[in-house]
């Protein structure tokens, strides 16, 4: 069956799903106001297109520290793809070289970094990092996402614990079963629990930031002084994020606060943004409030469970199909056409 939307995949997805693994993967914290509200802040947007600029050939391209991608559309990171699809994080990392752009592959990954780089060649790899206290572990998971050929290391800062996610709770659903672990936790014969700590610092990014070359991405920022905080400590990029309105429940839509974010940041670093983007329009709207990128997470999850490989790559076909078309409607032959004068708010 052919599908037009994302919404159709997410349905698609919710009939294959164990309802407790659906429950999962859709859910967010609390009363989950911040996963409804990344997506209806983008839908409260307008976009005023531009006409009559005799807009040449569509150029969608980005590259972003050193990693080109053929359109502005990132695989955020996300756990346990087993649980979608036998293949798990091995398709969607095929479905992203395909596509010819960037999966950042998640700590919680249910294949190990090596085997998903091994399984999908030609893909451009980021690697998702939650700094553990014990840092020789963080060290040695380091050295596996470098070995695997990442090209940046993404550090999410949003989670000091664990939101409380109410489905999970209510569904029971604690960890993963018997058979799939967080594989690049292995620690010899056993696999390590990964550590959500608040007594990591700005400290613990400084030693990270020592240990390796890779670029680094700070993700869940959502305080502008914050983003100023991480200049000072020499990272790469800045991700806007809300981790889908997974962790601190009430925190504004994504897409609200980049331009705080943007404007504190003064083009010193890419911003990068995540949470509520599903249709071609909330990019080209993130784009021009001053975003570098954005990257998707339930949709990449919606497109494995409905198809595997082939639904992760029908997925990122659609949203690249949405943006071209979106931005010829704008007037716009490039990224760097839109700007902030083509976003009403609210429409
Ligand atoms: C099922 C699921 C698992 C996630 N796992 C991770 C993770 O392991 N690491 C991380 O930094 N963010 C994780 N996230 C957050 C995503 O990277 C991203 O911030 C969020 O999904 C973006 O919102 P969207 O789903 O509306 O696109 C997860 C999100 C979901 C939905
Ligand atoms: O579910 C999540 O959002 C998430 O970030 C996570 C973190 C650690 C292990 C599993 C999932």
């Amino acid at each position: 069956m052919e599908r037009w939307t994302l919404r159709e995949f997410e349905a698609a997805a919710r009939e294959r799903l164990d309802p407790a693994h659906y429950d999962y993967f859709a859910g967010g914290a609390g009363d989950e106001i911040t996963v409804r509200a990344n997506e209806a802040a983008f839908a409260r947007l307008g976009l005023l297109p531009r006409v009559l600029r005799g807009a040449a050939k569509l150029q969608t391209g980005v590259t972003l520290l050193g990693s080109r991608a053929a359109m502005p559309v990132l695989v955020a990171p996300t756990a346990f793809h087993r649980l979608a699809d036998p293949e798990g994080e091995r398709a969607t990392a095929r479905a992203a070289a395909a596509a010819e752009t960037i999966m950042i592959v998640s700590m919680a990954s249910t294949v190990a970094v090596g085997d998903v780089a091994a399984a999908a060649p030609g893909a451009e790899l980021w690697f998702q990092l939650y700094l553990q206290p014990d840092e020789s572990f963080t060290e040695t998971v380091v050295r596996r996402a470098e070995a695997a050929g990442c090209r940046a290391l993404v550090v999410t800062a949003d989670s000091p614990v664990h939101g409380r996610r109410e489905r999970d709770l209510r569904n029971g659903f604690l960890d993963l079963p018997e058979h799939l672990c967080c594989e690049n936790m292995r620690d010899g014969d056993r696999v390590r629990p990964i550590v959500m700590s608040p007594e990591l610092s700005w400290r613990h990014l400084d030693r990270l930031r020592e240990m390796t070359s890779l670029p680094i991405v700070v993700k869940g920022v959502a305080h502008p002084e914050d983003a100023r905080i991480a200049l000072d400590h020499g990272i790469s990029a800045i991700m806007v994020s809300n981790h889908g309105g997974r962790q601190l429940d009430t925190v504004p839509a994504a897409v609200d606060l980049l331009p705080d974010i943007v404007a504190a940041v003064g083009g010193a670093v890419p911003v990068l943004l995540d949470g509520g983007v599903r249709r071609g329009t909330d990019v080209l709207k993130a784009l021009a409030l001053g975003a570098a990128a954005v990257a998707v997470g339930r949709p990449v999850i919606w497109g494995l469970a409905a198809g595997g490989e082939r639904g992760v790559a029908s997925v990122l076909a659609l949203l690249r199909a949405e943006v071209e078309q979106a931005l010829t409607l704008c007037g716009c032959a490039c990224l760097a056409d839109l700007d902030a004068g083509m976003v009403r708010r609210p429409c």
